[in-house]
C-alpha cells in the first residue's frame, strides 16, 4: 500500500489573519514527484511555509512525515525540519564558508558528531549532485547552477522523507534549470519525494508529472495536456 508521507484534509492557509487558500485536500506518497503551480501571489509559498511549520495550520487536518501540523509546537520545528529537506529559490549558502563548510555547519546543528561518517556524508550527497570535486570552493564563485545544486545537497544531509523545494530555478536560465531539475528527477528516480513549487512551464511540459494548482484560493490537481 502508498506509504502517505503528506496528507491535508479541509485545510486552511493563512498569512496572519488573511485566508490564503481554502479546503485543501492534498496527497502526498513516497516516491511521488509533484509540482504545484499557480500564478504569482496565488500562495504557493504560503503552502510550503505551512508544510515545513513557518506558518501555523489552524485550520483543517494536516499530517505531514508523520507529524500533526495542528500539533506542531514552536520546539517540535528542527526536529521537523530535520526530516525535510527544503530548497529554495535563492540557495540560503553561507557566503563567509566554502561548500564543505556550509555542509559541516548543517551536520553539527543537527546533532552529527562522528568527523569520519560527515565527511563521508557530506561526500554522498555532494557526488548525487554532480559537485564533489568543487567541496573548497566558496558559494560566490560557483555559478547559479552549482549553488542549487550545493543547495539541493545539503537538503539531502539527514535522508529527508519529503524534499519542499521552492522555485528551485527561479533564478536560473532555462538551460541551467533543466540541469538542475535533471538532478531533481535522478533523486526521485532513487526513491525521494518531491515537492516542487514552480511556474516554469517548459519544465513540466519536459518532465510531466502529477501536478496541483493554486487559484481562487483553491488548490486543484490538473491533469496535464501531453504534447
Ligand atoms: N508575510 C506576509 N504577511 C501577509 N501577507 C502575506 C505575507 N506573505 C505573503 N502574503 C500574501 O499572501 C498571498 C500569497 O503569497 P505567496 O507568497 O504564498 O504566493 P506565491 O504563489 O508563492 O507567489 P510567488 O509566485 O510570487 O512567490 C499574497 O497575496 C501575498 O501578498
Amino acid at each position: 500500500m502508498a506509504q502517505s508521507i503528506l496528507s491535508l484534509r479541509n485545510a486552511a492557509i493563512y498569512q496572519r489573519e488573511s485566508l490564503i487558500l481554502s479546503e485543501v485536500n492534498v496527497e502526498i506518497n513516497k516516491g511521488d514527484f509533484v509540482y504545484l503551480i499557480g500564478k504569482t501571489g496565488t500562495g504557493k509559498s504560503s503552502f510550503m511555509k505551512t508544510l515545513y511549520g513557518d506558518i501555523p495550520l489552524k485550520e483543517g487536518e494536516g499530517t505531514i512525515v508523520g507529524t500533526d501540523l495542528r500539533k506542531l509546537k514552536e520546539k517540535d520545528i528542527p526536529f521537523l525540519r530535520r526530516k525535510l529537506g527544503v530548497v529554495f529559490q535563492d540557495f540560503k549558502l553561507l557566503n563567509d564558508r566554502n561548500i564543505k563548510e556550509n555542509l559541516m555547519f548543517v551536520l553539527k546543528a543537527t546533532g552529527w558528531k562522528d568527523k569520519a561518517k560527515m565527511e563521508e556524508k557530506i561526500d554522498t550527497v555532494l557526488n548525487k549532485v554532480g559537485m564533489k570535486t568543487k567541496n573548497f570552493k566558496y558559494p560566490y564563485q560557483l555559478s547559479g547552477g552549482e549553488q542549487q545544486r550545493i543547495a539541493i545537497a545539503r537538503a539531502l544531509l539527514n535522508d529527508p522523507e519529503l524534499i519542499l523545494a521552492d522555485e528551485p530555478t527561479g533564478n536560473l536560465d532555462p538551460q541551467t534549470s533543466v540541469e538542475v531539475m535533471e538532478v531533481l528527477q535522478e533523486i526521485n528516480r532513487n526513491g525521494n519525494t518531491i515537492l516542487m513549487a514552480t511556474h516554469d512551464y517548459a519544465l513540466l511540459l519536459k518532465y510531466p508529472s502529477k501536478t496541483l494548482k493554486c487559484d481562487g484560493q483553491k488548490v486543484f490537481e490538473v491533469v496535464q495536456k501531453t504534447a
